[in-house]
């Protein structure tokens, strides 16, 4: 294999955030062109709570796909300290769900529903355990006195280890992660514990969002962290260890909530995450490891195939363009700049 070429199964994207109405319809091409499934976020307003939700939002999605493309969501239902377990386990068992969603109550975007004594939820937890269902994390504590850079390692003291040993069989997922303390609470763990991280989160450190002024587009959650984080993060991405696997948390927003005196959290990557990887992985000596991450490490993780299809990247001298805002009906949302060149095209 070249080094300026490289042919992978299509690749997946396992954090995925496509709202609703309009919105869906102007951000769903910008995924369903690069990835064959796609695990979908429940945090809609309302959220997605049930079996029913998550067929009728299934099923919006699927009216929404462009003709010719090829696509599966994966539906996930957002766990609340109602959730019932007979419900999650009906929607499981039809192929209806992929997963289950923890919000902590307050921690990010459209997340007021989420849990707030883990206690009530352990009936369902329990269950899903039994069943093999996974449990995608949003792993951030949302105590005011934590500061808002420590609120996941906090987050894996108090709420996820303690729940690791309490429910060893339960498959957990912790989605986003954004720390070297993320990066090794999955190493220290066995294979019932895996972790997405984002494209974004392998480029920009917290200086993106401070340095030279306040940069809107480049605020998510969980925050960005200190350039040392980065660097664990992309040695847990570039490593092929099949716990890591890519969850763009794409998630899109008008420019008129994120330029705001309390711009919103989400960062827009769906259209130039792929070339961006090759990018990133080239950078880290490691193309050879972009399939595992992309197109590999995921489907394991949920116990899914390989997609059949492959794509082929090419790095050429000129770079590749991208829109770098999406048109909706809504207004317009900005998409992730990296702030460098990318030569990494698919080859025709
Ligand atoms: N990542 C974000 O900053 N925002 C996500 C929510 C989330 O994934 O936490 C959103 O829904 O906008
Ligand atoms: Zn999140
Ligand atoms: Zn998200």
């Amino acid at each position: 294999m070249s080094s300026h070429r490289i042919t992978i199964h299509r690749p997946d994207d396992w954090h995925l955030h496509l709202r609703d109405g309009d919105m869906l319809r102007a951000v769903l091409p910008e995924t369903s062109a690069h990835f064959a499934r796609a695990i979908i976020m429940p945090n809609l307003v309302p959220p997605v709570l049930t079996r029913a939700d998550a067929i009728a939002y299934r099923n919006r999605i699927v009216d929404a796909l462009p003709a010719g493309h090829d696509f599966s969501p994966l539906m996930t239902l957002y766990l609340t300290e109602g959730t019932d377990p007979d419900d999650v386990e009906a929607a499981y068992k039809e192929g209806v769900i992929s997963a289950l969603k923890l919000y902590p109550a307050g921690a990010t975007t459209n997340s007021a529903s989420g849990v707030r004594d883990f206690e009530k939820a352990m009936p369902v937890l329990e269950r899903m355990a039994a069943l093999g269902i996974p449990l995608c994390v949003h792993g951030e504590v949302t105590d005011p006195d934590i500061d808002i850079f420590d609120r996941e390692a906090v987050f894996i003291d108090r709420i996820l280890a303690p729940l690791r040993k309490r429910l060893p069989e339960l498959r957990i997922i912790m989605e986003h992660i954004t720390t070297q303390d993320g990066v090794d609470f999955v190493k220290s763990n066995d294979t019932n514990v895996g972790a997405t991280i984002t494209t974004h989160h392998l480029i920009i450190n917290r200086n993106a969002i401070l340095v030279g002024g306040i940069h809107p587009h480049m605020y998510c959650l969980p925050v960005a962290k200190r350039e040392k984080h980065r660097l664990a993060l992309r040695a847990a991405a570039t490593s092929g260890d099949a716990r890591f696997f890519l969850g763009t948390d794409s998630a899109p927003h008008t420019d008129d909530r994120k330029e705001s005196a309390c711009g919103c959290a989400g960062i827009f990557t769906a259209n130039n995450t792929v070339q961006l990887l090759a990018h990133v992985f080239e950078e880290e000596g490691a193309l050879d490891k972009l399939e595992a991450f992309a197109s590999l490490n995921g489907p394991a993780f949920y116990g899914l195939p390989v997609n059949d299809a492959k794509i082929t990247l090419e790095k050429r001298d000129v770079p590749a363009s991208f829109a770098d805002k999406i048109n909706t009906k809504d207004g317009l949302v900005t998409v992730f700049n990296p702030g460098f060149d990318v030569y990494w095209h698919y080859a025709k």
